[in-house]
């Protein structure tokens, strides 16, 4: 469990609000690792081990391990348990269904006695509305993050869509603030948004944003910068895949230690210039 207070003191302290993203393919993967049991755990292990103090949270992507099967299951069960506790544990799921269905995926997710896990956050598709959402706020102290508006191209096949007061995705923000307040909910929104920022913050001034696109996606950490940063931070910008390829060889973990030390140096200039350090 981690509260929006422990959050901000976290991002403080390791000056840096640094997502790592854990998407492991095992294509790409280095080849020495496959002798392991569980190359794919041990690729993780590794990559936590050289990042851990450069980064505030973790976002192991779901997809990236149900694609293994029951394997894979159990190499993202063995993941969350490496996860440091002074990192925000993020499950990437984008879940999103009827209010009984919502049920089984919060105690997947969020009830270690059941499913193994107990992730501080989970992604959510906000698509089918209040009844698909709440029951992960059920789970007292964790972290909801919804989807407002995604760094995909096809973003704008409806989350720019006239909804008769503005665009759907403000309406998301607008409605999903009436369910829970921002020591509760984040929103989902895309490096390569950066643009939309200042009107994002115009509904959710005060919630802290997931921001997945700056690396592979091209998304730029100066401009989300420049109109999301909040008194407080407010930003968790994610990286996965220049972090976690940046080196196929046996270097891999130097090398994704090289480039998340870049990104946070370069966070810990904007929380300077921002006056929070
Ligand atoms: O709008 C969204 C929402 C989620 N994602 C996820 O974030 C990471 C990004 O990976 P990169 O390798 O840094 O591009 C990945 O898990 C996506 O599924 C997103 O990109 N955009």
């Amino acid at each position: 469990m981690m509260s929006r207070q422990e959050l901000i003191e976290q991002i403080k302290k390791k000056k840096s609000f640094l997502c790592v993203g854990l998407d492991p393919d095992i294509n790409k993967i280095p080849e020495f690792l496959k002798s392991y049991p569980d190359p794919i755990l041990e690729f993780n292990k590794r990559i936590i081990d050289a990042t851990q103090d450069l980064c505030i949270a973790y976002k192991p992507n779901a997809a990236f391990y149900e694609a293994y099967g029951i394997k894979g299951l159990q190499s993202l069960i063995d993941t969350y348990k490496y996860l440091p506790k002074d990192c925000l544990s993020i499950i990437d799921a984008k879940r999103g269904d009827i209010g009984n269905t919502s049920d089984k995926y919060a105690k997947a997710f969020f009830d270690e006695q059941s499913g193994g896990m107990s992730f501080d956050a989970i992604t959510i598709t906000p698509y089918m509305g209040n009844d698909s959402v709440t029951p992960y706020l059920a789970y007292e102290g964790k972290w909801v993050i919804i989807l407002a508006l995604t760094s995909s191209v096809g973003s704008k096949d409806f989350q720019y869509l006239q909804t008769g007061d503005g665009y759907l995705y403000e309406n998301v923000i607008k409605k999903a603030n009436t369910w829970a307040g921002a020591d509760r909910i984040m929103y989902v929104v895309g490096a390569t948004k950066s643009t939309e920022f200042t009107n994002i913050r115009a509904y959710a001034p005060d919630n802290f944003l997931l921001v997945p696109g700056v690396g592979a996606q091209g998304g730029s950490l100066e401009e989300v910068c420049k109109y999301g940063i909040t008194k407080d931070c407010g930003l968790i910008v994610n990286s996965s895949r220049s972090i976690l390829y940046a080196s196929n060889g046996e270097d891999f973990a130097d090398a994704a230690r090289a480039e998340a030390l870049s990104l946070q140096q370069q966070m810990q200039a904007e929380l300077e210039k921002a006056g929070i350090l």
